[in-house]
């Protein structure tokens, strides 16, 4: 349902040895959140996203997914990742299975749907993004955005509530980045859920509900793409965005 919070981050910390990397995050996430979280390179954005797919364990704090803490360490992550899944920079595809069965195995191991189910599905999601005719090539025949994309249909078959993307377009040529900014774009109209680490910051003005700038492991500023763009209230923030805007 719209405006139904998904995902509570309370008190959220992450060591790395010494190193803090995330300071006490607070935030959440309802179904229609399109967020985008930008911040300079090191500030911790990566790190927060992988906390939420359980591929890091906070230091303290919880992650509450519909109200349950999926930080403690108990949860099923299979399961749990089948709901909030994850689009990572470097595609993360099985290269020695072909597009289609990339595309179908997380639906008949973890979903355990049929064959044909999960063929129709992967199938639907492929021609979403425009791969359909490529069912049969193994991801070193394909370019990284077409790779990308597959990733993504990939995630989409899952039919998750929530979709993380890591950097999505940052391992990609230029030529190849507005091929999956478009997919992306049309996902977020069609009301996808997304949480979107970037430095497309046009793509954060344009296309999100939500913008979270982030610097030095802490939210410094949290709001309406309009906010941020327009009128940052962070002294961080203003800085790095004007920097951002001289190139
Ligand atoms: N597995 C790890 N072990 C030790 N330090 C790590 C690890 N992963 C990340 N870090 C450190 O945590 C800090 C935050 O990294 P993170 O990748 O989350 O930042 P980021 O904002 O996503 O940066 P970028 O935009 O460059 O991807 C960095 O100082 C990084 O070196």
């Amino acid at each position: 349902m719209k405006g139904e919070k998904i995902l509570e981050i309370r008190h959220l910390s992450k060591m790395f040895g010494k190193n803090p990397v995330l300071r006490d995050i607070d935030f959440s996430v309802s179904s229609g959140d399109v967020t985008c979280i930008i911040g300079a390179s090191g500030s911790g954005k990566s790190t927060l996203l992988r906390c939420l797919n359980i591929l890091e364990t906070p230091t303290t704090g919880e992650i509450l997914y519909h109200g349950e803490d999926i930080a403690d360490g108990k949860v099923n992550a299979a399961q749990y990742r089948s709901r909030v899944g994850m689009v990572f920079q470097s595609f993360n595809l099985f290269n020695n299975m072909n597009v289609l069965d990339n595309c179908m195995i997380g639906q008949t191991k973890v979903l355990k749907k049929s064959k044909e189910e999960a063929r129709k599905n992967a199938m639907y999601y492929l021609e979403k993004v425009g791969m359909a005719p490529y069912i049969n090539a193994k991801p070193k025949q394909l370019s990284g955005g077409q790779k990308q994309r597959i990733a993504i249909a990939r995630a989409l078959a899952m039919e998750p509530e929530l979709l993380l993307f890591d950097e999505p377009t940052s391992a990609l040529d230029p030529q190849m980045v507005g091929e999956v900014l478009e997919v992306m774009r049309k996902l977020a109209g069609e009301g996808l859920t997304m949480i979107i680490v970037t430095h497309e910051m046009a793509f954060a003005r344009d296309v999100s509900t939500r913008v979270v700038f982030m610097a030095d492991g802490v939210i410094c500023e949290d709001g309406t793409p309009k906010d941020i763009f327009e009128n940052p209230q962070n002294p961080q923030t203003k800085e790095f965005l004007g920097r951002f805007m001289r190139g």
